[in-house]
């Protein structure tokens, strides 16, 4: 048994969160780099809490510059255990409106100019991402919506963009219909990826904000409409934020699904020819087993 903490990592519209006992807004050194912003953190019904922005307080970084790996060490070093990210997304279905959340339990990775993986040369490591989301952890984002009266559907695939332009209508199309995919965010990859390698249970949830561009009555997607969406959205996400600690609770069992225990057997490089520099970075991510 360990001690839950709980990781938000705050999409667009979601800058901060309220209520905290003991809030204070951290700096946190990474051997990645500075994260996104501070990590606000305090405790919540007798649960610890550390809050991130994603894009960082006033939108600084753009989906492709969000320090990523930073973000997920920074979450790892304080002592996180459960990251629950919560994103405005494009919806490719009519019954996932504009308001409505989605538990997300699959991705499509179409990012292809940002960094992966904690790993690489001097300390290869292969993860399964087959189930990117924890299914514990989704389940409580789940039941923390319905409480909180939100509309909430549970399992989704969502596709990962590069951005920061929107699709064009035939990637929306294909995306739709060709790719099955459900819902569009620019954000959780590579996010959810290093959170597996990081040994974090990770859920993802989708607060819909427009239906991209593929539909035929509402016409192309634009930010001033999302905007408008996001601010209901982000009060809701909050509220369903503040019901994740009594779901939860302060005790922690193990994942049933082994999300704590991801790099088990990932390592293959050979402890003889492993770079020290690179294991020296890996001392939060990896530290349970290095
Ligand atoms: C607000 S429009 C596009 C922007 O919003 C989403 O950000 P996040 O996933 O952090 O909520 C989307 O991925 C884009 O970055
Ligand atoms: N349609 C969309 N595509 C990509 N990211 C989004 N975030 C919110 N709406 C989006």
């Amino acid at each position: 048994m360990s001690e839950t903490v709980i990781g938000v990592i705050g999409g667009s519209g979601i800058y901060q969160i309220d209520g905290l006992e003991n809030a204070s807004w951290q700096e946190v050194e990474t051997p990645w780099g500075k994260p996104s912003d501070a990590v606000l953190t305090g405790v919540l019904e007798g649960v610890k809490m550390a809050f991130l922005p994603r894009h960082g307080r006033g939108h600084v970084h753009s989906p492709s510059t969000v320090p990523y790996r930073a973000n997920i060490d920074a979450l790892k070093r304080l002592g996180v255990t459960d990251v629950i990210s919560v994103s405005a997304c494009g919806s490719f279905r009519e019954e996932m409106a504009p308001g409505d959340f989605v538990v997300v339990d699959q991705f499509i990775d179409r990012t292809f100019a940002r960094e992966k993986s904690f790993f690489g040369t001097g300390c290869v490591a292969h993860v399964s991402v087959a189930h990117p989301t924890c299914p514990r952890l989704s389940a409580a984002c789940l039941e923390a919506a319905q409480d909180a009266g939100i509309k909430v559907h549970n399992g989704g695939t969502y596709l990962a963009m590069e951005g920061p332009q929107f699709s064009t209508l035939a990637e929306s199309k294909m995306y739709r219909e060709s790719w099955g995919a459900d819902v569009i965010g620019m954000t959780n990859m590579p996010e959810a990826k290093l959170a597996r390698e990081a040994e974090l249970c990770y859920a993802s949830v989708a607060m819909i904000t427009d239906y991209d561009s593929w539909h035929p009555e509402h016409g192309e997607v634009d930010v001033t409409e999302i905007i408008k969406t996001l601010m209901g959205n982000a009060e809701k996400g909050r509220a369903l934020v503040s019901r994740l600690p009594a779901l939860l609770g302060a005790a922690r069992e193990a994942c049933p699904h082994g999300c704590d225990r991801a790099l088990e057997y990932a390592i293959l490089t050979a402890p003889d020819v492993r770079d020290p520099a690179l294991m020296a970075k890996l001392d939060a991510v990896a530290g349970r087993i290095l």
